[in-house]
């Protein structure tokens, strides 16, 4: 146990080129030192110092080695350099992915004192919180910058760690902080401060005690339930502690949690295509506009009364105007006794009613240059007034409900092309998440990696593979990919996952790996004690993906400020669960943020088989088939092969999913079963 009576233990990381190579160069290390000396020994023990390059994760590695080990934990930790703006600087960026809890109060006093000596004060950006028990501060690399920038908070600094080593904050106000405040030094009482005992470092589900311990109705109310993995393998559970739930209900789940659809009004462009439209969009224009024709001919003017119907109009007329399908004028209207060259789709003369096809004319003479019609002659009578004309807004009505809400807007033009026709420039759409997708494994190698495998080494195939899949759903405003995140050394996923958040400010997290029971399966106490997360579920009754998680991390937008709950979905790392999965839970997850909340999944459609399949027993099989187009119209799905969960090519050319009723025996060939359609139907099948 720590007190005020014990000092706290500092650690001063040095970031810079210079000093990595020659550590004499260093200044800041020294005076950054005497400064907390001058403090008293009594408050700071002896720094640890240590020098990195600017290198993300080194300085990472090097934070982490401070933060996350009990028995090796610094309470305060200063950086100095890699703050400013130039390309090299990386501090900042590398420092808050690991900040649990942010301390802009520490950064204003900072940036305050140095504006107060110069301007350039401007010029660090400093990122200051905690992790786990320890303080992080980030100060400039020049000695004076980052002396001053410590001398402004450094008198708050013994209280802020004690805090942060889990003091309790109401023994400390009831005496410390009031001394504090009169001498803006440290508690000097004389009573000890208790801290909470090292146990894991995320106490706010129980930690606090103002909640009633017993009351855990929400999942975000239970304490953790996945493994503390400091404890050792010895200590893990030997059966799952999550509820095995039913797809449906785990589909309720992801549903309820994912943020609903959020519009936004975007130009109309092709790059709307795969968007949902937010509301009703009636036409700003008529299409057409004004009276046009529907041929290439003759604009007329024929009786239009219905007893006159059949007098006809044969005969020979002057050519007296020419309307052209263009941009510029109308035409005159027609003198009486003569008609009007018309083309596709130009204005017909306001007193015309009728075209008369070209191909229903013979030319009688021309102008003297021989270019021009002078007159023609009209061949037939089987024209009626408004024939071959389109009036105003018969394509499209102005005002009238063009598409309503909730339209997709497919890629086949179509939509677009309405939208576009009727004026419409800019569309209230939902806007499409970013979703990155993270491997995770000590085995897993990267695809690009030349080197041959060796020992239990894999090949990624799970991401490019899931990659694929959700760049072809089309629903994702950025599909990113996010690499690989390792087991070891502890703390590796983690950092992969906050860097994942806020370098690429995705809005969902796919994973694969690491979520059944093994000691290096991670992602569940990852989750919940590393990132104080919630896991709404983490085990579904299906074969395969049986421990597939879902999860949700509170993080706080750096920008805006505000808590956003950012989605993570663990599936398991056997290639066809992983798949299975992203179709069953993903998309469903996707389908509401974009507005498609009707669906909960891919299509579903009854198939006959074409070969006997086997069922299991204990949980619902979604065996992967070809789905073609019967002879006879009807769909037919025939198996993939052996169905190991392993298995890769157990996915190859599937475009569906059998739903396999959870039961003992067969569905034999010819049968009919449920299929979750994953992609189109092909060709013809075999019978
Ligand atoms: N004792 C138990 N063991 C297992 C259970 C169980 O209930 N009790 N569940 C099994 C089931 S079902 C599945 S599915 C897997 C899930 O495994 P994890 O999600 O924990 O994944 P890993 O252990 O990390 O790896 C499993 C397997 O997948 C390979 N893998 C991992 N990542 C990739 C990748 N990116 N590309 C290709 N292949 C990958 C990995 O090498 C392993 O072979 O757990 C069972 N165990
Ligand atoms: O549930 Mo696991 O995905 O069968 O192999
Ligand atoms: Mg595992």
């Amino acid at each position: 146990m720590q007190s005020t009576a014990s000092p706290l233990r500092p650690a001063i990381l040095i970031i810079s080129e210079t000093a990595f190579k020659d550590p004499t160069t260093d200044k800041a290390g020294n005076i950054l030192r005497e400064t907390l000396k001058a403090e008293g020994s009594d408050k700071w023990t002896e720094p640890w110092i240590e020098i990195v390059p600017d290198d993300a994760t080194r300085i990472q590695n090097a934070v982490r080695k401070w933060t996350d080990d009990d028995h090796n934990n610094a309470n305060l930790i200063i950086t100095t350099g890699g703050t400013g703006f130039a390309v090299k600087d990386i501090t900042p960026e590398a420092i808050a992915p690991l900040i649990h809890r942010p301390a802009p109060g520490l950064i204003h006093a900072m940036l305050a004192a140095s504006l107060e000596i110069t301007p350039f004060g401007a010029m660090s950006r400093p990122v200051a919180g905690v992790r786990g028990k320890a303080l992080i501060l980030t100060l400039p690399g020049s000695p004076k910058g980052a002396k001053e920038n410590l001398q402004a908070v450094l008198k708050m600094l013994p209280h802020a760690c004690l805090q942060a080593a889990g003091a309790d904050s109401r023994t400390m106000h009831a005496g410390g902080v009031k001394k504090l405040e009169e001498d803006a030094g440290v508690s000097t009482r004389s009573e000890k401060v208790s801290i909470a005992p090292p146990h894991h470092h995320h106490d706010h589900h129980h930690g606090h005690g103002h909640k009633i311990p017993q009351a855990h109705t929400r999942p975000e109310d239970r304490p953790p339930r996945s493994n503390d993995p400091t404890l050792g393998a010895t200590q893990r559970h030997r059966s799952s502690p999550y509820p095995m739930l039913s797809v449906l209900e785990a589909v309720s789940i992801i549903v309820e949690r994912a943020p609903a659809a959020v519009p936004a009004s975007l130009p109309l462009s092709p790059a709307l295509a795969n968007h949902v439209i937010a509301s009703d969009i009636h036409a700003l224009e008529a299409v057409p506009a004004y009276r046009a024709s529907i041929v290439d001919g003759y604009a007329v003017k024929v009786p239009d009364n219905a007893s006159q119907k059949h007098i006809g109009i044969k005969g020979t007329f002057p050519v007296a105007a020419v309307s052209h399908a263009q941009a510029s004028g109308m035409p005159p209207p027609l003198a009486e006794g003569t008609i009007a060259r018309i083309t596709t789709g130009a204005p017909l003369p306001a007193n015309a009613n009728a075209v008369v096809m070209v191909e229903d004319t013979a030319l009688v003479s021309t102008t003297a240059n021989g270019f021009e019609e002078a007159t023609i002659e009209i061949l037939t009578d089987a024209i009626e007034a408004g024939e071959n004309v389109r009036e105003p807004g018969s394509d499209i009505q102005l005002n009238s409900l063009i598409l309503p809400k909730g339209t997709f807007i497919t890629s086949l033009g179509g939509e677009i092309g309405v939208l576009a026709a009727a004026g419409i420039r800019t569309l209230p759409v939902f806007t499409k998440p970013r979703i990155g997708v993270l491997s995770t494994g000590d085995e897993v190698t990267d695809i690009s990696d030349p080197i041959p495998l060796s020992g239990g080494q894999i090949r990624d195939s799970n991401r490019p593979s899931l990659l694929s899949l959700l760049q072809g759903w089309n629903l994702c405003s950025a599909v990113i990919d996010l690499g690989i995140a390792r087991d070891t050394p502890p703390g590796s996923l983690e950092t992969a996952l906050r860097s994942s958040l806020a370098t690429h400010n995705v809005d969902i997290i796919v994973t694969t790996g690491g979520v059944s029971m093994g000691e290096l399966d991670l992602l569940k106490p990852t989750i919940e004690r590393g990132m104080g997360g919630t896991i709404h579920f983490g085990r579904v009754s299906m074969k395969p993906g049986k421990p597939t998680t879902f999860a949700s991390v509170p993080i706080k937008d750096t920008v805006s400020g505000d808590r956003r709950e950012k989605l993570i979905f663990g599936l398991p790392g056997n290639p066809a669960s992983a798949i299975v999965t992203a179709n069953l839970f993903v998309l469903p997850a996707l389908q509401r943020m974009v507005g498609l909340g009707g669906k909960r999944g891919p299509e579903r459609v009854m198939v006959r088989l074409e070969g006997r399949v086997k069922c299991d027993k204990a949980r619902v099989e979604y065996h992967r088939v070809v789905v073609s187009c019967g002879r006879d119209g009807g769909l037919l799905a025939a198996s993939t092969g052996m169905q190991r969960s392993s298995r890769v090519g157990s996915l190859a050319y599937a475009n569906a999913l059998l739903v396999l009723p959870q039961r003992e025996g067969w569905l034999e060939k010819g049968e009919k079963c449920e299929a979750l359609m994953m992609g189109p139907v092909i060709g013809f099948g075999s019978t």
